[in-house]
């Protein structure tokens, strides 16, 4: 029996190689001409994106990276999913091949299989680093990887992490970094996870007749749902708060980052602050569990945005949970996940 290395291919999102805007521009542009990102229809896409999205979008957007960019690291998606990948490395040792690639930008994904290509690996895990599955992040991730294997003469053997929404070393992960904050120190607690366009949810229905259409539809997760970006979402947050002895009323579920004027997945972020606010709650703690490693949606969305919002309402401090990063239970959680 030949013995070679098992690959594991991490996959993030990706990022502007620089917060200046012609960089903030090529970036928002392969990242929304994604037909699984803006799913419509292909004349709109292009127009949208090239006449509207990066002429005016691009400027503002490089302002808010120029806050979170660190002057010798760079973006902290970046330097935290490099991190992550030196960290699985040494974890999994030497029997393992781990290389990271973003979905958009650099370090690419044909890139990546080509190193393994290279190093003779012809076993490979793909584990793309959304904990909850949507076809605008994981799944457009697994499509390229198959995409660029499918040129191969010898296609490798390859098999697809598609979520892990309930791991429970990560979810214990997020209550540890939490614990830190003292939840009960604060009047309530959010759970804001990246949004999705309702239409998104609603084509991953494979009933095509409850998602979005029937209250409540996906606060819980079971067989026929399990795939639903949204009843995973409040799964995870579920089993965060439950981590954290939370009762229900001590805490909300809701969904930030929404783009354009389409209805996105409810509750908003920014109406929940303001009901917040008209309760008279004035210290909030927030968890990003969409993300597994700080960027500019927790860094500038949460703690800049909605802090100065919240304020704004008369509420005093939003307070954001750090992600998971380089938390050395996180490593676990990402060896865990990457053996086999
Ligand atoms: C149609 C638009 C978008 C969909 C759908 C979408 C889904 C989605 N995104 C993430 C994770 C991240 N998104 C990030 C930034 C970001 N997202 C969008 C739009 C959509 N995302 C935009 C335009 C941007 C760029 C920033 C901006 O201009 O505001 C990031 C941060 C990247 C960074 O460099 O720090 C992440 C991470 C998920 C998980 C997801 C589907 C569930
Ligand atoms: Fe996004
Ligand atoms: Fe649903």
């Amino acid at each position: 029996m030949i013995k070679t290395k098992k690959g594991i291919l991490l996959v993030n999102l990706g990022t502007p190689d620089s917060p200046g805007t012609s960089d903030v521009r090529k970036y928002l542009r392969e990242f929304l001409l994604d037909p699984r990102v803006l799913d419509i229809p292909a004349f709109n896409r292009y127009f949208l994106v090239n006449g509207i999205i990066a002429p005016f979008r691009a400027p503002r957007s490089g302002a808010s990276y120029k806050e979170i960019w660190d002057k010798e690291k760079g973006s902290p998606l970046m330097y935290y999913s490099i991190r992550q990948k030196e960290l699985l490395q040494e974890k999994l040792g030497d029997g393992y091949q781990v290389e990271l690639a973003m979905r958009y930008q650099q370090p690419a994904i044909a890139s990546a299989l080509e190193q393994f290509r290279k190093e003779k690996v012809f076993h490979i895990r793909v584990l793309p680093l959304y904990p909850q599955y949507a076809s605008a992040s994981g799944g457009t991730v697994n499509q390229k990887v198959m995409e660029e294997v499918g040129k191969w003469q010898v296609v490798p053997e390859i098999s697809f992490v598609n979520s892990f929404h309930d791991h429970p070393l990560m979810i214990e992960t997020f209550a540890d970094l939490g614990r830190k904050h003292n939840p009960s120190s604060y009047d309530h607690i959010l759970f804001s996870f990246h949004g999705l366009p309702v239409r998104q949810l609603r084509k991953a229905d494979p009933s095509g007749r409850h998602c979005q259409q029937v209250a409540g539809c996906c606060s819980r997760i079971n067989i026929n749902n399990r795939y639903c970006y949204s009843a995973q979402c409040h799964d995870t947050a579920r089993l965060i708060a439950s981590r954290l002895d939370l009762p229900e009323e001590r805490y909300t579920v809701c969904f930030q980052s929404r783009l354009g004027k389409t209805p996105w997945v409810e509750p908003y972020t920014s109406d929940v602050l303001k009901r917040l606010a008209a309760e008279g709650k004035k210290r909030l703690l927030v968890f990003c569990p969409a993300f597994v490693a700080d960027c500019l949606e927790t860094l500038y969305e949460v703690s800049t945005e909605y802090d100065e919002e919240f304020r704004a309402l008369g509420g005093e401090k939003v307070q954001l949970v750090e992600s998971l990063n380089d938390h050395p239970k996180w490593i676990d959680a990402m060896a865990d996940l990457a053996r086999y």
